[in-house]
Parts: C-alpha cells; sequence; structure tokens
C-alpha cells in the first residue's frame, strides 16, 4: 500500500525522520511506536503530505507520492486524524463532518469557500456521507449535538469518522486512545478493528501499548527519528534493543 525510501526530514540540524525504510501492507493494521520525541508524528506528516521529506521517496500503491501535497494525499486515499481539539467545539458534529471534509480534500480555506455553488448542490451527497460514517463509528445519535457537549470518547469517534469521510484507503490514527480510560480504549480498539474487517489499511501511532499489542498486525519502533525495530508485536515485544531503548518510556506511556 505505501512504502517508505530513506524518508528523511530535518528541522535545522535536527533530522527528526532519518533514512527510515518502511512499507504499510494493504489490509493490515501497521503501528508506530516510540519514545516522547522519537519522530513518530513527524513520520505521519510526511506520509499524509503535511511535510515534504528533506530527502527519501514515498510510493503508494507503487505511484511517487514524494512531493504531493495533503489534500492531494487525501484524494488519493490517505487520510489522517487529528486530536480532537481541532474538532469545532461549537459546531454540530454533522457540520463538523461536512465542513471538515470539504477543508481536507481542497487546496485551502479559499478552496472551499470558492466551492460554495457547488458545495450547496453536493451537500445533500456530503450528509449521506456524513450520516453513513457516524453510523460506522457508532455515533449516529449524536450527529446534531454540537462538539462541546459530547464525551471526549466521543469526539475520538468523530475525529475517526472525518477521516472516514474521504474514503480513505489507508487511514492513519494519530494516538486515537489518548486521554480516555480502559473500557473507551477497548470500545475504540473495536472500532479500529471493524475498520480493518471493513477492508481498510490502517496505521497507528500510540502510546497504550497493551492496545496495540492486542491490535497490529507489524509494529515499526523509532528512537530518536532512526528505525531500530520493525516485527510482530510478539517480536517486538522479545527485541532486546526495543528494550533497551524503549520500555522506560513505554512504562512511563502506560501511566497514561
Ligand atoms: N515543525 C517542527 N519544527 C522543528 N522541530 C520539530 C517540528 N516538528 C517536530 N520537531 C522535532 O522533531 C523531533 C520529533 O518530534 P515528533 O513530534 O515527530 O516526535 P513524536 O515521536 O511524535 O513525539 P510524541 O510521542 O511526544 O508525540 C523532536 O525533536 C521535535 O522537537
Amino acid at each position: 500500500m505505501l512504502k517508505a525510501e530513506k524518508l528523511t526530514k530535518s528541522f535545522g540540524g535536527n533530522k527528526a525522520v532519518n533514512e527510515v525504510d518502511f512499507h504499510i501492507r494493504k489490509g493490515e493494521i501497521t503501528a508506530i511506536i516510540g519514545p516522547n520525541g522519537a519522530g513518530k508524528t513527524t513520520f505521519f506528516n510526511l506520509i499524509s503530505g503535511f511535510h515534504q521529506p528533506t530527502s527519501g521517496r514515498l510510493l503508494l500503491e507503487g505511484v511517487d507520492v514524494t512531493k504531493k501535497p495533503s489534500y492531494r494525499m487525501a484524494k488519493m486515499g490517505v487520510a489522517r486524524t487529528f486530536q480532537t481539539t481541532k474538532l469545532f467545539a461549537e459546531a454540530t458534529v454533522i457540520d463538523n463532518l461536512i465542513v471538515g471534509h470539504r477543508l481536507r480534500t481542497k487546496s485551502g480555506l479559499m478552496g472551499a469557500v470558492i466551492q460554495s455553488k457547488r458545495y450547496k448542490r453536493d451537500e445533500s451527497a456530503c450528509i449521506e456521507k456524513a450520516l453513513q460514517v457516524l453510523d460506522f463509528v457508532g455515533a449516529s445519535d449524536l450527529a446534531y449535538r454540537p462538539v462541546a457537549s459530547i464525551s471526549q470518547e466521543a469526539q475520538k469517534r468523530v475525529a475517526i469518522a472525518l477521516a472516514l469521510a474521504t474514503n480513505p484507503k489507508l487511514v492513519l490514527l494519530d494516538e486515537p486512545a489518548a486521554g480516555i480510560n480502559a473500557d473507551e480504549t477497548s470500545g475504540l480498539a473495536d472500532l479500529i478493528k471493524k475498520m480493518k474487517q471493513a477492508g481498510l489499511t490502517v496505521c497507528i501511532i500510540e502510546h497504550k501499548m497493551q492496545m496495540i499489542m492486542n491490535l497490529a498486525d507489524r509494529i515499526m519502533v523509532l528512537n530518536q527519528g532512526t528505525k531500530i525495530a520493525e516485527g510482530t508485536p510478539a517480536e517486538i515485544s522479545q527485541n532486546e534493543t526495543v528494550i533497551e531503548a524503549y520500555l522506560g518510556g513505554a512504562h512511563h506511556a502506560q501511566a497514561h
């Protein structure tokens, strides 16, 4: 589905992502883990077109997408979630889905605004799609509620719905279970499994180790911008380099 070849991103002299070779297989759940500051979010920003790599190559289903901006990546089937703080708190869930879809698939706010005529025409299709993805994530009953009035866990489901509304093939989930309790985390893990069952390819950054070990088909471990290991959950949990470099961080991460 996606292949990174020596993907590198420097910020000044700091190599946040350093020559990472990595691939995401179709239909699998792939996880990226690593201590704070390891480069996970930067890597996500690279593979979703939010950052341009300093060097290296990115291929989506064999097509070179190295320089493609995020809205082009969204159109080509790559969607990523953002933290729930990026939702419009005062707007309803369904309005967030409709506007969010526009913002993610146009080159900028003006692109979304200028299209207003066509937007009207497409509105019923948009609403239909929004209701469909809300049903998928189990949040249909919240469609007309302001985002600010729904639970943190429900907001996380809406953030996933927002990504699904762009009809992606590959969904990138950035810490989907941060800040929610164990029961809610297990509900969210079920939703991620459901995404896989529906044929989606999922890549996930998450600090909650137990969730990752239960969900992921494969895991990549980053440390200081470099890939230090890759393998199945069983392989990763026994990998000496990972245990040495990362376990302290994982331990810390499990606490929240
Ligand atoms: N826009 C930026 N400008 C400058 N430096 C950046 C930028 N984004 C990230 N970095 C740096 O790149 C490194 C990797 O950060 P990144 O956020 O990708 O790590 P992370 O693994 O996602 O961490 P966390 O688990 O804390 O979210 C850090 O040293 C960070 O300070």
